[in-house]
């Protein structure tokens, strides 16, 4: 299987519009591979918190149609990243978009874990309940947003439904890289599957972004790192790996589920 990451630089010079066109040229560029994945919120910046509102669109809004047809034309699936998804009967949200290579929606992930404590993402956006898989010729992705990644019990439950490629559009700043880097190869290892990490590159809000996407294989080896700027990532990897080691190191067998609360020891 042939995986593109299209690490993109999101900049404040650029307008929205003209980032959209510019990425769907990319997206047709990765004909030949079979997924393609863009980082979170690259059309406003995960941390241009101020844009959210006034970039905010319908789920089947201009970025919706941009990347149905960039993934019809390039006959690939594609994670195309996340939006601000203004939902009209409710708050915002930070929604996952994957298409099918015929341009349909395959599923919309709306991100659980919000960021930014008691501001930005956290106070502006709603946060999504459902964990989602997506099944693909080959192998079953399980979606998963930025600060997601810092929380290894979605990770379990996306594996428990059958997942085998964890996907992560973020857009991680550059002063925690030692952790996005650490946290995609922990992911990996714990849940004995390949991880595709894609973040941005670029500074927007006065942040500057980590890039560095990372490509890991169930064994938490690195297969693929980007560097710092805007750039395509294209690894092959062999789904069946997965399977490989989950049975040569059976690890998630030894799964202990339903302990007792810890007793408390001590004053
Ligand atoms: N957009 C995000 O979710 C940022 C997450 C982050 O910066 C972190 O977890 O650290």
């Amino acid at each position: 299987m042939r995986a593109s990451l299209i690490q993109i630089a999101v900049d404040e010079g650029e307008s929205v519009a003209s980032r959209r066109t510019r990425v769907a040229s990319l997206v047709r560029e990765q004909a030949g591979s079979d997924l393609v994945v863009l980082p979170e919120l690259w059309t406003t910046g995960a941390f241009a918190y101020e844009e959210f509102g006034p970039q905010a669109e319908p789920l089947d809004g201009p970025t919706y149609e941009v990347m149905a047809a960039a993934a019809r034309d390039a006959g690939v699936w594609l994670h195309a990243g996340s939006i601000p998804e203004r939902d009209p009967d409710g708050p915002l949200y930070n929604t996952a978009l994957v298409f099918s290579p015929t341009g349909d929606l395959a599923a919309a992930y709306r991100k659980i874990h919000r960021f930014g404590f008691d501001k930005g993402e956290a106070v502006l956006m709603g946060a999504g309940r459902e964990p989602v898989t997506v099944r693909l010729p080959g192998t079953t992705l399980g979606v998963a947003t930025c600060y997601d990644l810092r929380f290894p019990e979605l990770f379990r439950r996306l594996v428990d439904a059958g997942a085998e490629t964890l996907v992560i559009p973020a857009g991680w700043p550059e002063r925690r890289r030692a952790h996005w880097t650490l946290l995609a190869r922990a992911r990996a290892v714990e849940n004995q599957a390949f991880v595709l990490a894609c973040g941005t590159a670029g500074s927007h809000a006065g942040v500057p972004q980590a890039g560095h996407s990372i490509v890991v294989d169930p064994w938490g080896e690195v297969l693929a790192e980007a560097g710092a700027g805007e750039e395509v990532l294209t690894v092959d990897f062999d789904p069946a790996k997965v399977a490989a080691t989950r049975e040569q190191f059976p690890a998630l067998k030894d799964r202990v589920l339903g302990l007792e609360p810890p007793r408390p020891h001590g004053r």
